[in-house]
């Protein structure tokens, strides 16, 4: 049973599961960061051998952090994955959808070149879209980032966790974030 982050790039999702989790003295997993870890980078690997390649092992690394972590975050396009759907449909896994407005999402990505599959923004709301009904489908809540502080989003996910009942905050403490809790590089409000 893990709580699993999918959405768009840049929509938040690694940072969120990773707050989270601390938040909640979780085990947490990127499957990024997992990738990664055994393949190298995305963007030095997707080039060098091919999408569909790291479409393959993705789905690897997905089946077994969705086995062994209490929360996950997953690539955007994990989700493409019919048995990674299927896994996610089921009972067995809480899922919750971070979204973002194609503005909020040029601030975040302006500038930056380590998403190998995102070249701008047209191309993001075109991946976005090529998506959405499956994003849609499998999330069992959605959150919009846009312009909000990470520790607003937090919250969002621990009150959507009380409300389930999920074992994952039973042992947490009960305080909500505040700004106090912005960390460096989030945005403030
Ligand atoms: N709520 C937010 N407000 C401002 N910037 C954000 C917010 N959430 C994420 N970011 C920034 O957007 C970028 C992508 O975040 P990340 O967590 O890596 O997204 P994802 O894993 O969904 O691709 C990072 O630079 C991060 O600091
Ligand atoms: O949407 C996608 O197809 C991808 C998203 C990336 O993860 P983030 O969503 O965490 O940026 C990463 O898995 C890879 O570059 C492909
Ligand atoms: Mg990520």
């Amino acid at each position: 049973m893990s709580l699993v982050f999918i959405g768009p790039p840049a929509a938040g999702k690694s940072r969120a599961g990773k707050r989270i989790a601390r938040r909640l003295d979780a085990t947490f997993a990127d499957t990024d960061k997992l990738f990664a870890r055994d393949h190298g980078a995305i963007h030095d690997f997707i080039p060098r051998e091919g999408e569909a390649e790291f479409r393959r092992i993705e789905r690897e690394v997905v089946a077994n952090a969705l086995r062994e972590y209490e929360i996950v975050s997953l690539g955007g396009g994990a989700i493409l994955n019919a048995d990674t759907q299927a896994e996610l449909a089921s009972e067995d896994h809480n899922v919750v959808l971070l979204v973002a407005s194609p503005k909020a999402i040029e601030e975040r990505i302006s500038g930056k070149t380590n998403r190998p599959l995102l070249s701008g923004i047209d191309s993001w709301v075109e991946t976005y879209n090529s998506r959405k009904e499956i994003y849609d489908r499998l999330a069992d809540i959605t959150i919009d980032t846009s312009f909000r502080p990470m520790w607003q989003v937090v919250n969002d996910v621990r009150r959507f966790l009380k409300n389930i009942d999920s074992p994952l905050v039973a042992k947490a403490s009960d305080t909500e974030l505040t700004a106090e809790d912005t960390e460096p590089g989030e945005l403030v409000d």
